[in-house]
């Protein structure tokens, strides 16, 4: 990548010098450090290739953006580079730190309210920027948000950004699902599951205190939050006012970033100057305050160890961008029920299922299904209507067969594990329902919950009697290649569900999960692909809930 400036920034690691880490995400570790040549302080975003989540491609494409793009208020490489195993983003040291920082470190009480403006402005500036170049970010929120000693905003992270006008594999990337679950708007979320607002946190993002899949799975139900907690009197009309405007639940009557930047709200707006006096002013140095937050965080998640909830919570309530699940990915394992997935590559990827060295002693999957609370896994009637309602609306014909076969996945493990009756009674619900539509479709698979009961014989949680299912489903079956249409229902609602809980759990399992979903990818077509119009149209949404993610962090910021 060629020099953001005339300024030549070198192009080896030997040529800058490392100092102290001054923050830290998912997949990257930031220092303060110093080009020797320009004699500059600059900082240096490490990410090693060898452990990170992201694909190449995103790599290559957050670089490609930092370097493209050329606006005072975001965040632009000055150089990058591999060393090893490692890719170095040499970028301007920005020292006040993010807001997520500061305030965690220094105003948890949140900020003025023309503090939060004069942030805000700079930032809806570098969205009506980056939307006019047909980019979008997608993960807009205080740990995004960088501050410079003398008042300057930058919006940084472009890893999970996407472009507006994208074609052919690249359109994908506006469909998958990623950002920060707590800073998501409805209808990204929507593309996998639901979402809900139910209250607005204070001093942490919505819902920070829930497991991730709980973030998702609360939508819909409730109307947008606002701000009308008593707590909330001190904010004045006009925040009150741009807040509703933003959280509205359709996003074509949210706000564009433009359109926000002109609202009366701005009136409370400063120089950056104000910023830099008054909440820079006499802080310490920035890798020292990271030092301090990193030890009290610590201190805070030291007992959870190895409980991979707590830890996805941990991730969470750091406020890193923990997910990057592909939306093509889950409605590709979702439809697996449907598709022909070939007899041998099945047994085997079961064998592999059940019987690979590499799977955990302690099967979070197989745990979690025993120890997860229900309620996270319920969705209301009506909110599946409304996400239904909700899915026509904005992603037009992209989600239906995903909710036609996901969520009644869901919904029958539900069934099966809440209620012993229900148990035993195989439900006129949606799985039949599938078996029904898709009988001539589906192909043999290995019975997983057999297996998966022996591997784990004091861990699982017995999904349901099957003897009984079976007898219900018999009418249902229709044998083809030695296997049952009630074989694979089986299968398929207890490995969605399941799969869907490890890849809540993330990392550790998250390999495990993405090969089988590859599996299953490779032995189905992709049904309803996704057309230009429909992707444009996905992608559409986005901007504006640009908006939404940046109120919600101003919510955080004046928590
Ligand atoms: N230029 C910079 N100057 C000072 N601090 C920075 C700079 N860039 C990043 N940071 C700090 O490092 C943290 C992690 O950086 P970044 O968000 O780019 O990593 P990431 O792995 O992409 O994280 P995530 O995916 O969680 O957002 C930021 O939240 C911020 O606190």
């Amino acid at each position: 990548m060629a020099g953001s400036s005339t300024k030549r920034y070198p192009l080896y690691a030997k040529d800058y010098e490392l100092f102290e880490e001054v923050g830290e995400g998912v997949s990257a570790t930031v220092y303060r450090a110093r080009c020797i040549a320009l004699n500059e302080n600059v900082a240096i975003k490490i990410m090693d290739l060898e452990k990170c989540r992201n694909d190449m491609e995103t790599i290559r494409k957050e670089v490609h953006i930092m370097s493209l793009i050329d606006h005072p208020n975001l965040l632009k490489a000055h150089c990058s580079f591999i060393d090893r195993n490692s890719l170095w983003i040499v970028m301007p040291y920005m020292s006040g730190g993010s807001c997520f920082h500061l305030m965690k470190s220094v105003y948890p009480e949140g900020l003025e309210q023309p503090i939060i403006a004069t942030l805000l402005r700079e930032v809806l500036k570098a969205l009506v920027y980056l939307h006019r170049q047909g980019h979008i970010h997608r993960d807009v929120k205080a740990g995004n948000i960088l501050v410079h000693s003398k008042g300057v905003v930058k919006l940084g992270d472009f890893g999970v950004s996407a472009c507006m006008f994208d074609s052919g594999d690249r359109m994908r990337t506006r469909n998958t699902f990623v950002g920060t679950p707590c800073w998501m708007a409805p209808e990204v979320m929507q593309q996998v599951d639901g979402y809900d607002f139910k209250y607005l946190a204070h001093g942490h993002a919505p819902f920070s205190k829930y497991p991730p899949m709980k973030v998702l799975l609360m939508t819909l139900q409730h109307a947008p939050p606002r701000l009308d907690y008593d707590r909330d009197k001190k904010f004045s009309k006009s925040f009150r006012e741009l807040i509703a405007a933003c959280l509205v639940k359709d996003p074509k009557k949210r706000p564009t970033s433009a359109k926000l930047l002109k609202h009366p709200f701005f009136k409370h707006a400063r120089s950056t100057d104000y910023l830099s006096r008054k909440i820079l002013h006499g802080l310490s140095p920035l890798g020292e305050r990271f030092k301090k937050l990193k030890e009290t965080e610590a201190e805070l998640f030291k007992g959870i160890n190895g409980d991979k909830e707590q830890l996805s919570q941990h991730e969470y309530m750091r406020g890193i961008s923990a997910w990057n699940f592909d939306l093509e990915d889950l409605r590709k394992e979702a439809s697996l029920v449907s598709k022909n997935p070939d007899d041998e590559m099945c047994s085997s990827e079961t064998r592999e299922l059940n019987g690979n060295q590499d799977m955990p002693k302690r099967n979070p999957m197989v745990q979690r299904s025993k120890t997860m609370s229900l309620e996270m896994f319920k969705v209301s009637d009506k909110a599946s209507d409304t996400m239904s309602r909700s899915n026509s609306l904005t992603t037009g014909a992209i989600l239906p067969s995903f909710h036609r076969k996901f969520l009644p996945a869901i919904g029958y493990q539900v069934g099966i594990l809440s209620d012993e009756s229900n148990a035993r009674r195989p439900s006129k619900g949606a799985a039949e329902t599938l078996a029904l539509e898709e009988t001539d479709q589906v192909e043999p698979l290995a019975d997983t919950k057999q297996t998966l009961t022996v591997e784990e014989p004091d861990q699982v949680e017995p999904l349901a009697d099957t003897k009984q299912m079976g007898k219900a489903e018999t009418e249902l079956e229709k044998p083809k290649n030695g296997c049952t249409v009630s074989h694979v229902n089986r299968a398929a609602s207890e490995i969605l569900p399941l799969l869907q809980s490890l890849l809540v759990q993330n990392d550790i399992q998250r390999d495990k999960v993405i090969r089988l979903i590859r599996f299953f990818d490779r032995t189905a077509e992709t049904e309803n692909p996704i057309s230009n119009t429909e992707g444009v149209q996905v992608c559409m949404l986005f901007f504006p809930h640009c908006g939404l993610m940046w109120v919600l962090s101003m919510l955080n910021l004046r928590a």
